[in-house]
């Protein structure tokens, strides 16, 4: 049985991928989004000369190495400008982000002013120009603050907002609908028969996709049924869901009735079954517009798989560069044997040396039911195919976890 590379299932899955359209969402729904459309600033930020500090409006000229003495004419709290044109020998009381007066060029800060009546004598002497912030020093109107690829944060979003934008452009969430199959499935808080489990899988594809930026869409647990099979996956498409994921009845047996049923539902398929492990018989296709990813039942195959197809495939649609999980490296803490064909990711903990360099120790365990071991695990050793045994102490490719 042949089976297809780890990175030419990939290359296949993303190929032709494009992102989704683009929808405008008010800046309080845009946090973690990914920017659709170049953001080009309406205003000038700030749109008059401002003063930096607390103090006074001078006149740069004015000041002499002698104590200067200087009237103070008025005032220029934010949000109210001085109105009148300061003349040599004046000064006006200004606070921080008011338009620097008419006149004015320079900021002499309260502490470095004695203030009597409507005098003040200058006590140190500022630079020229001291605490004004010119106009625009910010941003100008028509500049370009923020491109794509960009997935929105706080800083952008303060920016976004200080550009005067009420809304932002956004490519829309992938919607992903997740279809557990299986008769031995049970949904988690429930009471499972003396021949059954509880449906895990789910609730890690759904966080995921979440974590992507991605929109999960439960579509609960399908019987190794045919007909019931079939009726949960034209819901799929009846919500004309991005992605579909399966999870579980990819294999080989009796009861493994997927890729049948979709078959029969339309589905032009693109691969089955990869030089991977865990994960082999992953499969991927597409049904109408909607790709179709069968990801194994085994709960370590299906999260596995979900990292290294299901995230990409998400980043390609929101836009982004679908490369991020590339390897890092860490110390190999115990000896692993030679690899077979299958690439392998070796569940490892992830700790630091002395030195403080990253070291991966594999599971002695590596069975791909074992949801605790993935749960503690730092990192995934990377293997590929027919890899010689390794001893501790070499450099191993990782990805974090
Ligand atoms: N004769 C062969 N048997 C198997 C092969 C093979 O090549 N030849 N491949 C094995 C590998 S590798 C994997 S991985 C599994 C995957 O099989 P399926 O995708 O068909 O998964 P199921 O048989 O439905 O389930 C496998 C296992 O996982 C449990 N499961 C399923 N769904 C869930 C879920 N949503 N949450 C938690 N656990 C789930 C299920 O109860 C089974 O224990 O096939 C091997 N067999
Ligand atoms: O590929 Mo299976 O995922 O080895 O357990």
């Amino acid at each position: 049985m042949s089976l297809m590379p780890v990175s030419e299932a990939l290359e296949n899955l993303l190929e032709g991928v494009e992102p989704r359209e683009t929808v405008q969402v008010a800046l309080d729904q845009a946090n973690g989004r990914f920017l659709a459309e170049p953001l080009v600033s309406t205003r000038n930020q700030p749109p008059f000369a401002a003063s930096a500090m607390d103090g006074y409006a001078i006149r740069h000229s004015d000041l002499s190495s002698d104590k200067t003495v200087l009237e103070v004419i008025g005032e220029a709290p934010a949000g109210h400008g001085f109105t009148g044109n300061v003349q040599s020998g004046q000064a006006v009381r200004i606070f921080t982000g008011a338009p620097v007066p008419e006149g004015t060029d320079t900021i002499l800060i309260q502490e470095n002013a004695e203030r009597t009546g409507n005098r003040i004598t200058v006590l140190e002497l500022p630079q020229k120009s001291a605490f004004v912030r010119p106009a625009g020093l910010d941003f100008s109107k028509g500049e370009v603050l923020l491109s794509p690829p960009l997935c929105l944060t706080y800083r952008h979003l303060a920016l976004a907002a200080a550009m005067n934008h009420e809304q932002v452009p956004v490519i829309r969430k992938p919607v992903v609908a997740i279809l557990a199959t299986g008769d031995e499935l049970v949904r988690p808080g429930q009471d499972p028969g003396p021949d059954q489990i509880i449906a895990s899988n789910h609730a890690g594809i759904a966080a995921l996709v979440e974590d992507c930026g991605g929109s999960p869409l439960d579509l609960g647990i399908s019987r190794d049924d045919p007909i019931e099979l079939a009726t949960h996956v034209r819901r799929a498409l009846d919500v004309k869901a991005d992605i579909l994921v399966t999870l579980g009845g990819a294999s080989v047996g009796d009861h493994d009735l997927v890729q049948d049923v979709l078959g029969q539902e339309g589905m032009d398929l693109a691969f089955w079954r990869i030089a991977m492990r865990p994960g082999k018989p992953l499969m991927a296709g597409r049904l109408g517009k909607t790709k179709v990813l069968g990801l194994p039942g085994n709960p370590v195959s299906s999260l596995v798989c979900g990292l290294l197809f299901l995230k990409p495939l998400l980043q390609a649609m929101l836009g982004q560069n679908p490369n991020q999980t590339s390897p890092q490296q860490a110390i190999l803490g115990a000896d692993l044997p030679e690899n077979d064909r299958r690439q392998d990711y070796v569940r490892a903990a992830l700790s630091e040396d002395e030195n403080g360099r990253a070291v991966a120790t594999p599971f002695s365990k590596q069975d791909s039911s074992m949801l605790n071991l993935l749960a503690q695990s730092g990192a995934l050793i990377v293997r590929p195919p027919h890899a010689l045994g390794e001893t501790a102490g070499t450099m191993v490719p990782i990805l974090k976890l």
